[in-house]
């Protein structure tokens, strides 16, 4: 699912107003209308009191329709303008002049008295902001948004929480909207997904407003949005007449005295996400456990006891997955220089081989052409160096990956895979995964699908989609506290086959089946 810009998004309304011969508050009036069925749906038409904090741009302009289907439908409601500014739109003065018509008046907040009472068991409808805001709010508005926040009333915002931006972070924390509910126009948008912004976004859902979808479908967006629609048609069916060969040989290379373990999850993984085979390559200290903790991986090493000083990689090897668990002793760093000066397969990099890389810059020209790097974020910071926040931080890593001609992957609560100058954003995986591992698990799986023909990117999408979903699947039987990275491993096969689903059919196509 595409994400737009703003900028976008305005392209998006002029083209439909244009194409579909109508005027810029018919699509005000949709969107109104799609919040208030989501509202009625579940209010039923209950006395709740719900306050509506309109601005005065066609955000307000939303919550102002809204306000008129709401009062046209029996609900206890109160409707605030917060004028925050002159400029008043179009579109708002419209719906402002219709709910006039039917004698509702709204209160007009300028600052200059106390906020409104809200209760816990209220219901507040932000429409202040949507994504026409171009500077912090003033000060009295912050200060509203503030007093909205700690009501403890449940806040459903209209179309993003007012005081968050589209492309940078707020400049004062407490002066933005914390949404219980979302509820977006068509696409969502990036601030939902960024650590520092996505915080706003307790839950989001999309109301389709019939924006034109040509538009929608031809227009080219910096990021994407992951779900099982994107995912599904990159599966590559395994065939009867295919054999281990067809499914390639990962080797994983790593580990070091007391971090074995991160070679052996990285190895399973990569088998249990159907690779051919996977050959491990680690220090003398780990061949005995790893031999008979995972029997199906081959194990190859070194002449070191503690850690690696050499690796080996021939042409049987169709993927090399390494730096888990890995160190960075003298003698590894030489066998890293070694071996990335002359390999130019395809790669995977995690842990300590991105730490030798920051610690080496002079070796990021030697990388091959979509090596697959995996950072989370301070092996990020390690690589890159600071940054001023999550927006700058994703340009840099698009700069990052142009640069290299490689793919990052980008980890957190909502993974981000870039290649060149785009964003593909992972919809599955939850907390219970902040446990040591679970990257050397994504690490193996990535080699896998690299290993199984998968071509790069997609690779990395549908690992980290798989990914994501094993560990939702695993929190379902197990809870977020117990999950751990083994576990994860063991619920590979079962997110495979919740993938191929179907969703359950309606009650009324039950009953026309035969
Ligand atoms: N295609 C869509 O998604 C549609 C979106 N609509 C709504 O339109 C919204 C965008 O409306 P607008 O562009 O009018 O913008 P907003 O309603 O978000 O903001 C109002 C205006 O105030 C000004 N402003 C920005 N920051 C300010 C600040 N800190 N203090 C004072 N004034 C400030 C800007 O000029 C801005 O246009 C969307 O979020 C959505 O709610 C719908 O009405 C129609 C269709
Ligand atoms: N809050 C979270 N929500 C979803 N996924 C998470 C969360 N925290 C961590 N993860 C996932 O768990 C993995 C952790 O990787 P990493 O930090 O490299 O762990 P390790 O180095 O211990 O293997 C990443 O894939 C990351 O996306
Ligand atoms: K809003």
């Amino acid at each position: 699912m595409k994400i737009f810009s703003a900028q976008q998004i305005y392209d998006a309304d002029n083209f439909t107003i244009t194409k579909q011969d109508i005027s810029s508050d018919i699509l005000m009036e949709r969107s109104a209308l799609r919040i208030f069925e989501w509202m009625h749906q579940r209010l039923q038409g209950a006395q709740v009191k719900i306050h509506l904090f309109c601005g005065i741009g066609n955000n307000g302009g939303d919550g102002i329709a809204l306000a008129r289907y709401l009062q046209e439908n029996g609900y206890d409601i109160k409707v605030y303008v917060v004028n925050y500014s002159e400029k008043r739109s179009k579109d708002f003065l419209i719906n402002l002049d219709r709910l006039k018509d039917r004698k509702l008046w709204p209160e007009f907040l300028d600052g200059n008295h106390d906020a409104p009472k809200v209760q816990r068991e209220d219901i507040v409808v932000d429409a202040i902001f949507g994504i026409g805001l171009n500077r912090p709010p003033a000060p009295w508005v912050g200060e509203l948004i503030g007093h909205l926040n700690v009501s403890g009333a449940f806040t459903l915002a209209v179309d993003i929480p007012s005081g968050m931006f589209m492309e940078r972070i707020p400049e004062n924390p407490e002066h933005v909207i914390r949404a219980n509910y979302v509820l977006s126009f068509q696409a969502p948008k990036i601030p939902f997904f960024l650590p520092q912004t996505g915080i706003y976004v307790n839950q989001w859902e999309l109301l389709d407003i019939g924006l034109d979808a040509e538009y929608l479908l031809t227009t080219q967006t910096a990021f994407e949005f992951i779900g099982k629609p994107e995912v599904l048609p990159m599966y590559i069916p395994r065939l009867k007449f295919t054999h281990k060969g067809t499914y390639g040989h990962v080797l994983a290379i790593g580990g070091s005295k007391g971090k074995i373990g991160a070679i052996r999850l990285a190895s399973e993984a990569a088998l249990t996400t159907g690779a051919g085979r996977v050959t491990a390559q680690i220090p003398k200290c780990g061949y005995l456990p790893l031999q008979t903790s995972v029997p199906e991986v081959m194990v190859e090493a070194d002449d070191q006891e503690d850690f690696l000083t050499n690796f080996f990689v021939s042409d049987s090897h169709s993927v090399v997955c390494l730096g888990m668990g890995m160190g960075q002793e003298d003698k590894t760093v030489s066998a890293f220089n070694r071996f990335i000066k002359q390999y130019t397969g395809p790669l995977v990099i995690d842990a300590d081989g991105l730490n030798i890389l920051a610690k080496h810059p002079e070796l990021k020209g030697h990388l091959p052409k979509d090596a697959i790097l995996t950072p989370h974020p301070k092996e990020l910071k390690r690589l890159l160096g600071d940054w001023k926040d999550d927006f700058e931080k994703l340009e840099l890593v698009k700069a990052f990956s142009i640069k290299y001609k490689c793919i990052v992957i980008l980890k957190g609560a909502h993974t981000i895979v870039v290649q060149g100058g785009k964003g593909f954003i992972n919809s599955t995986g939850n907390p219970g995964m902040a446990t040591a591992g679970t990257g050397d698990v994504l690490a193996g799986m990535v080699a896998s699908f690299l290993a199984q023909g998968y071509g790069p990117l997609q690779a990395s999408i549908f690992a980290v989609y798989l990914h994501g979903l094993a560990g939702d699947l695993a929190i379902a039987e197990n809870g977020y506290e117990a999950m751990t990275a083994s576990k994860l491993i063991d619920f590979i096969g079962k997110s495979f086959l919740e993938l191929f689903k179907r969703p359950e059919p309606a009650p009324e196509e039950q009953q026309q089946q035969p």
